[in-house]
């Protein structure tokens, strides 16, 4: 899985805890995913479907650097189903995994339109 973007946790990002806020988490992940499957297919009329189990496995602390990574698990006729995952930049730690984010490729009426993508080339 290659790592593509960066983030800095700030006060604003920050739950009652200290922590990073899960939901702040979930939308940086669901952004850089949806870059990522635009990219791979090539499509910007795509929308998220749906986002299997989540799983929280340390907090980021204000000051963290974090970065986030994806990886293409499966290609469907419109789908397209991505893996995520965020860490601490400096020590590597899993901070958030997210195992399947399906994304559906739409067209002009908002319908699912098959993408024609069958093989992943493309390492953006
Ligand atoms: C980037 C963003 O944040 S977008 C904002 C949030 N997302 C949205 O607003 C999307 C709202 N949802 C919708 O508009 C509709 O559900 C649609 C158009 C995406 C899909 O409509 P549906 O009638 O469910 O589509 P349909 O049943 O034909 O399935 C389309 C594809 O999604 C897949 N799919 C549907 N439901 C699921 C599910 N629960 N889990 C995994 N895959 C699913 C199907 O397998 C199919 O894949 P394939 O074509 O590769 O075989």
């Amino acid at each position: 899985m290659k790592y593509r973007s960066r983030k800095m946790v700030k006060g604003e990002d920050l739950n009652g805890a200290g922590n990073l806020f899960g939901g702040k988490a979930l939308a940086w992940i669901d952004e850089e995913a949806a870059i990522y499957a635009f990219c791979q297919l090539g499509s910007r009329n795509l929308v998220t479907k749906a986002m299997s189990s989540i799983n929280f496995n340390a907090p980021a602390k204000m000051g963290d650097i974090i970065e986030i990574g994806c990886a293409v698990v499966r290609l469907g006729k419109s789908s397209i189903t991505v893996k995520c995952s965020m860490r601490n930049k400096s020590t590597q730690h899993e901070i958030i995994t997210v195992e399947e984010i399906v994304f559906v490729n739409l067209d002009d009426q908002g319908r699912p339109l098959a993408h024609g993508i069958t093989e992943i080339k493309n390492s953006d």
